[in-house]
């Protein structure tokens, strides 16, 4: 398996909206679209854009808010231990999700559920984060059309 490019760091907060103003106000972000819910994923979802080597924003490393939707949230235990939020989880994109599944299920690392498609509607998955030098990592499809 080949690791592909850093998509994405999930930052689990308890509020959206109050995360979003930081973003914007402290941190000069721009904020690309209004919050959504993925209810399949117990989470409500907003991307910060970071700009790529080029300045180019929208082509970047994301910060993926999420909100849990429910008590059932995989969320909510982070939160718990966690009330102000803070980084939850670090998504890196491979070719093939297949391959890269099984490249991990052959090194002995615990995947976290089947294979999903994710907030960038490509597949991904979890693998825990006792196996991953304490790191909660997401596995994701690059988007074919994206070009990365
Ligand atoms: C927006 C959609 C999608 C995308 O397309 O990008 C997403 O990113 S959705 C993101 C939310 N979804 C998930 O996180 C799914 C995978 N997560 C899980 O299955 C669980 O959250 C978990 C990782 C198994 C933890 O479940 P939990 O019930 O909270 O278990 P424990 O509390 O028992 O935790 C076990 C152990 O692991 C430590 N832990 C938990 N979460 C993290 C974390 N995010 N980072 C690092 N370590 C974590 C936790 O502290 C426990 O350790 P000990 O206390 O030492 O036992
Ligand atoms: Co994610």
């Amino acid at each position: 398996m080949k690791l592909g490019r850093l998509n994405h760091i999930g930052v689990a907060t308890p509020s959206i909206e109050e995360s979003l103003r930081y973003y914007r106000d402290v941190m000069g972000a721009t904020i690309a679209h209004e919050p959504f819910d993925l209810a399949e994923q117990g989470v409500k979802v907003c991307f910060v854009d970071t700009p790529d080597a080029q300045g180019e924003v929208g082509k970047g490393t994301q910060i993926e808010l999420i909100e849990p939707l429910g008590p059932e949230s995989p969320l909510t235990g982070f939160l718990q231990k966690n009330p102000q939020g803070g980084q939850h989880h670090v998504c890196y994109e491979v070719e093939d999700i297949e391959q890269a599944r099984s490249w991990f299920e052959g090194k002995g690392k615990r995947i976290l559920g089947p294979t999903r498609i994710g907030a960038h509607g490509t597949p991904i998955f979890f693998l825990h984060p006792k196996d991953m030098m304490g790191q909660l990592t997401e596995i994701m499809e690059t988007p074919k059309a994206a070009g990365h």
